[in-house]
């Protein structure tokens, strides 16, 4: 036995001749010095607990005050953290078993002990009692570690949905509500990809800080993973205190983080469900939550929404889109049309413009604008830009051998396919697939395309443009219309929105941006195409102005292929 280990010896004993045994016992044990304490009631022995510093504590299951398991629990109650051997009598060891069950390490049986076999049994209490803490104590770290984040140390996943079913019990036995506040990092990636995941870590840490000094000790700030945060806000009263507390934790996300030397700025956009009015339990309440902060994102970010059932129709509908629209290419749904390009000099056709229409077998007709940003979100917009982009060069490149003058195929491209490193080298591919001079294809960028500017965005433009693929910025006056994008990404054609078009007159803001939009275009050289033209006044004033070319309902709406076809017939043979 570690004499150090077992300075002090409590005996609870009411019987003199045991404890004159004992101790008369442990003097036997020459070299070690283990100091007796004796108590002869159980209240004595709690006392003495309290006043001195004990190693181990020997019990004997029947004092005057408390007796058998009763004086096992209470010994434990009294001393939770020191080993307990039980003394029994030899008619009593079922007992002593039980005693076990209930904490104590050991028994040993009076009149059948010796020295050995008390320090024996000593030993073995001190040793087991150690094994049973460390195990206690690991099996807490591993409750606690799949129960918390490891980076935040915040809440995770499992425990939050526990602490919202306590929470909801809570509010239906006080009738009370309870928010649930879903947040997104808005731009987040940004900071990981260009400072690197350390610096993004320590953002995460001290946004979770943030967030933390902006709730009560009720509520519980816990992180989904990633750049999600999920605060359960507990007795909320009405739905306005979630919308204070909402605005509270944005601003303070929102305020500059000092990471690594660097003053990084973040915000979050937030989606709020409530219970019982959004759900009545946690996988509802952070299902509706989610989709709200996804509302809120649309809504332009650092921003935060409540939860409405119409949003679920919504978030449904959409998924039921990208599932048809996960098939529509192979079911051969899909088709484009094509709208043309005027030359505002001649007023002959000098482009198309390739349009793509979804015919869904049961919807009929669907937007473009309602499933290209979902095409775009699931990464879809890959084989379909592919497809569109085949399929207007195979079109262009019929009516090229068929000798029809039609000028330049436009076709959109959208971010995420610009983005991709192989872009230039895809459409290299496609054209040549066709046989289609490069010369004859115009690709249409938006300025978020060039906003994202990725690695990959200057030199595809530059790859692209070095062959004769034409580019033109497209919906140009909507977004950032900065001069500084054309500098570092030079193009050769500007559209001008179609919003800056409509109802346009000599007088008016509009007809100084549109007048300022044509020069500043013309001092760079590029063409100035004008979008959306749907009347002869539109049209006089664009021409006026010296506007290069004109797409609108006022000479065509988008045609099908055949149709265009018969245009192109005709223009050809004037
Ligand atoms: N990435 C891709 N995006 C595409 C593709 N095909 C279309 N789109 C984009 O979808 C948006 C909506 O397109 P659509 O419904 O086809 O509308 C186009 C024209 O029909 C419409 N238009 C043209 N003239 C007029 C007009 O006089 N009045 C009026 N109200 N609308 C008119 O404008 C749209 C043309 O847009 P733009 O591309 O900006 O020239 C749209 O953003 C498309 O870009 C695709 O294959 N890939």
């Amino acid at each position: 036995m570690n004499s150090t280990a077992l300075r002090t010896l409590l005996a609870v004993e009411d019987n003199a001749g045991d404890a004159r045994l004992l101790r008369e016992m442990l003097n036997e044990q020459g070299g070690h010095n283990t100091a007796l304490l004796h108590a002869t009631t159980m209240a004595d022995a709690e006392l003495l607990l309290q006043e001195h510093a004990v190693d181990i504590v020997l019990l004997d299951l029947g004092l005057p005050d408390v007796q058998g398991l009763d004086a096992v629990r209470r010994a434990r109650a009294a001393a939770p953290r020191l080993p307990l051997v039980v003394l029994t009598g030899l008619d009593d060891e079922e007992i002593a078993g039980q005693a076990l069950q209930e904490g104590a390490q050991d028994y040993i049986i009076k009149g059948q002990i010796d020295l050995r076999g008390l320090l024996r049994a000593l030993r073995y209490a001190v040793e087991r009692k150690s094994m049973e803490d460390t195990a206690r104590e690991l099996a807490l770290q591993i409750a606690h570690t799949s129960r918390h984040d490891d980076l935040t140390g915040l809440p995770n996943r499992v425990l939050l949905n526990d602490r919202i079913d306590f929470a909801i019990s809570l509010a239906i036995r006080h009738k009370t509500k309870l928010a649930v506040l879903f947040l997104d990092l808005d731009g987040f990636k940004h900071v990981n990809d260009s400072l690197g995941h350390s610096t993004g870590d320590k953002l995460l840490k001290s946004i979770a800080g943030r967030l933390l000094n902006c709730v009560r000790g009720a509520d519980t700030v816990s992180r989904q993973g990633g750049d999600e945060f999920v605060v359960l806000l507990s007795d909320v009263t009405r739905a306005e205190d979630a919308a204070i507390s909402a605005n509270k934790i944005l601003q303070a996300v929102a305020q500059v983080h000092s990471v690594d030397e660097h003053d990084l700025h973040v915000t979050a956009s937030g989606g709020i469900s409530i219970y019982p009015d959004d759900g009545d339990n946690a996988e509802t309440l952070m299902k509706n939550a989610d989709t709200a902060m996804y509302q809120a994102k649309d809504m332009g970010r650092h921003t935060y929404r409540f939860f409405k059932p119409a949003m679920n129709e919504k978030a449904v509908e959409r998924l039921s889109i990208e599932a048809d629209l996960r098939r529509a290419l192979e079911r051969e749904e899909l088709e484009l049309h094509y709208q043309p390009k005027i030359d505002l000099t001649t007023g002959l056709t000098c482009g198309a413009e390739a349009l793509i229409r979804w015919n869904h077998p049961t919807r009929g007709w669907i937007p473009p604008a309602q499933f290209i940003p979902i095409a775009e979100d699931c990464r879809l917009i890959l084989p379909i830009g592919e497809w569109v982009l085949g399929e207007a060069c195979r079109q262009a490149q019929r009516w090229a051998e068929a000798g029809l003058w039609f000028g330049t195929m436009a076709v959109n491209v959208s971010a995420v396919q610009f983005c991709e490193l192989n872009f230039a080298q895809r459409v290299f591919a496609i054209l040549s697939q066709a046989g289609m001079d490069p010369k004859r294809l115009e690709l249409e960028l938006t300025e978020s395309v060039l906003m994202k500017g990725t690695e990959s965005t200057a030199p595809n433009l530059q790859t692209l443009r070095s062959e004769g693929v034409q580019m033109a910025l497209d919906d140009f006056g909507t977004g950032y219309s900065s001069l500084s994008y054309l500098e570092r990404f030079p193009v050769d054609c500007l559209k001008i929105d179609q919003s800056f078009i409509r109802q346009i007159s000599a007088v008016g803001a509009k007809s100084t941006l549109v007048t300022t939009i044509i020069n500043m275009a013309h001092t760079l050289k590029l063409r100035v195409v004008a979008e959306g033209v749907e009347t002869k006044e539109e049209l006089q004033f664009i021409k006026n102005r010296g506007c290069d070319e004109g797409q609108g309902y006022y000479f065509s709406r988008p045609l099908p292929s055949s149709v265009f076809t018969q245009r192109l017939l005709l223009s050809n043979s004037v």
